[in-house]
């Protein structure tokens, strides 16, 4: 909005006077906005008087604006750990007129997402995802109640259940195989990993939600040359950074019809492109309905996700159409960025220690042999390479803070008053990195998930000690395809080729803070290829 006034000044649409009356307007609302704040401040302070538990500890924030303005725009989940090292794992800090809190250790997440995980069983959402997620009516943001159950469910049944992956994996095989061609293609020169990797991943989840469908939505074959999947990429990379940028309009609701940073503005024009896809999609997939109808009926299940879940309309698990198109955006919004990441930081740690890149690739050829491709099949035996992945996901967990909760009612969490609507933020970045749990944390070290007969270190969020996906009733469903794809399409790109990193390249492990926490640079690398049939890359 900031931009476009700056234009018209520039441009002569707005005179002077119009410009000084409106920042007039702008500073009294302003002021006005601070003494509401200040009056809120003190009915807090008084009731706060009362007897009963204390609030947590936490930095002292400045009137009106709290702690927003010591908290950089960088690297969150570091400033947040740095404050846990002063004010203990369970803190408060005001951003603007919220009020959050930080969780820092195992204990404190267990209380949360195990013994009151009910009252912590909602989202604290915000502008962008409103905008962006269908009006919050989606799986990740909905409230926890009987609708977010019947979307979960279905979307756990019809996509993510075993006999729908196992369905669906000639879907997610070709997009692999064609990353792979992506790669044999540029041979002997620098690959950017990071975008082809996010090409096949979207190529995958694409294929998966609205088969042919979807990617003929997206003008897949006229963007052959590209990979495929371009203008999704484009979208989904906006809609990334939109759902992750700190928005002055959650911290002040106030000021949100300002929209001060455009963001609501941008999020709005992104979701419109998404939807105009989903449109196109549905549209064609509406032409083949009556084969799905009897799949489903039959107990069989269709290959395309968007298909059945068309097909389920009339069933007693329907679905608005509205609550169908905000579950593919979780699937594309929730599945893509995390899963293709993680393709790039596992890459990034093996290309950084050859020892442990050769042993991975010694595997890969034991297990599958240097005449085959990598079958999904092959992936449960593939024990170090996934050590390496969990490693990883350890080291660079995607998402770390998690979602963040909010409690429907004041509930107590070790020993302090955590008031209702609180937004719980869990520092799950700084437990899977916290000394007093792990030997030489900031080491990677994949042997330290080897050789683990028990369940200690899978994925379920059992163990609050390792939670990539998160835990309890409102934990990440989409787990298992996660570890698959990654799994696949890193043991791909390793068993097909030889990786050098070209000399004047120094790969670097700097973040880019966001939902997902992304390497800031890009990871740049020559292949060569390692099979011995070449027909294989065709
Ligand atoms: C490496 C890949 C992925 C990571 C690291 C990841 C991580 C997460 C995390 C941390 C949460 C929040 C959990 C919590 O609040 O306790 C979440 C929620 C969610 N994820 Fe994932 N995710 C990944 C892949 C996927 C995939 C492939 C899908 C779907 C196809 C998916 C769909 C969702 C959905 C729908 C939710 C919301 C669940 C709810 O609120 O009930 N995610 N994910």
């Amino acid at each position: 909005m900031i931009e476009m006034m700056v234009e018209k000044i520039v441009a002569g649409a707005i005179s002077f006077d119009r410009l000084l009356l409106f920042l007039q307007s702008f500073i009294a609302l302003l002021l006005t906005a601070g003494l509401i704040k200040c009056v809120q401040w003190t009915v807090k302070a008084l009731r706060r008087r009362q007897p009963g538990l204390p609030l947590p500890p936490g930095p002292r924030g400045l009137p009106v604006v709290g702690y927003l303005p010591f908290l950089g725009t960088e690297d969150l989940h570091v400033t947040f750990k740095e404050l846990a090292d002063r004010y203990g794992p369970v803190y408060k800090l005001w951003l603007g007129n919220k009020l959050c809190v930080v969780l820092s250790s195992p204990e404190a997440v267990r209380e949360v997402v195990r013994d009151k995980d009910v009252i912590f069983a909602n989202r604290d959402s915000g502008v962008a995802s409103r905008v962006i997620m269908y009006g919050g009516n989606d799986i990740v943001f909905s409230d926890y109640g009987p609708e977010w159950r019947t979307m979960r469910k279905t979307f756990t049944h019809q996509m993510l259940g075993n006999s729908s992956l196992e369905a669906s994996y000639g879907l997610r095989r070709d997009a692999v195989k064609n990353g792979v061609k992506e790669v044999y293609a540029r041979v002997g020169s620098c690959v950017d990993i990071g975008y082809i990797g996010l090409l096949t991943v979207i190529n995958s989840m694409a294929a998966m939600i609205g088969g042919e469908s979807f990617l003929e939505a997206d003008g897949r074959q006229e963007r052959a040359d590209d990979g495929g999947g371009s203008g999704l990429r484009d979208i989904l990379t906006e809609l990334m950074v939109l759902l992750g940028a700190p928005n002055v309009s959650d911290f002040f609701p106030a000021l949100a019809w300002l929209d001060l940073q455009g963001i609501e503005t941008r999020a709005k024009r992104v979701f419109a492109r998404f939807d105009g896809l989903i449109d196109k999609a549905i549209t064609r997939s509406q032409n083949k309905p009556k084969q799905v109808e009897k799949e489903v009926q039959q107990g069989k299940g269709s290959t395309d996700f968007l298909q059945r879940l068309l097909g389920l309309q009339d069933s007693e698990s329907s679905l608005s159409l509205a609550k169908i198109k905000a579950m593919l955006m979780d699937t594309m919004v929730g599945g893509t960025d995390t899963t293709a990441t993680m393709v790039e930081w596992t890459l990034t740690e093996l290309m950084l220690q050859p020892q442990v890149m050769k042993k991975v690739q010694d595997e890969l050829t034991e297990v599958v042999g240097l005449s085959d491709l990598v079958e999904e099949t092959h992936l449960v035996k593939l024990k170090y390479l996934d050590a390496a992945v969990k490693e990883t996901m350890r080291l660079h967990t995607p998402v770390p803070l998690l979602v963040p909760r909010r409690p429907v009612e004041t509930t107590e969490i070790r020993g302090y008053r955590i008031p209702k609507d609180a937004r719980i933020f869990t520092n799950v970045w700084a437990i899977q990195r916290d000394p007093s749990l792990w030997d030489n944390p900031r080491d990677f070290t994949p042997e330290r998930f080897l050789n683990c007969a028990s369940k200690k270190w899978d994925y379920s969020g059992n163990n609050m000690q390792y939670l990539p996906f998160g835990s309890g009733r409102r934990m990440c469903p989409g787990f298992a395809l996660a570890e698959k794809s990654v799994m696949h399409i890193v043991a791909s790109f390793l068993h097909c080729f030889n990786w050098q990193v070209p000399e004047d390249v120094k790969i670097g492990v700097e973040t880019k803070f966001g939902i997902v926490l992304k390497k800031r640079d890009s990871l740049v690398a020559i292949p060569t290829p390692r099979l011995s049939n070449l027909e294989l890359y065709a």
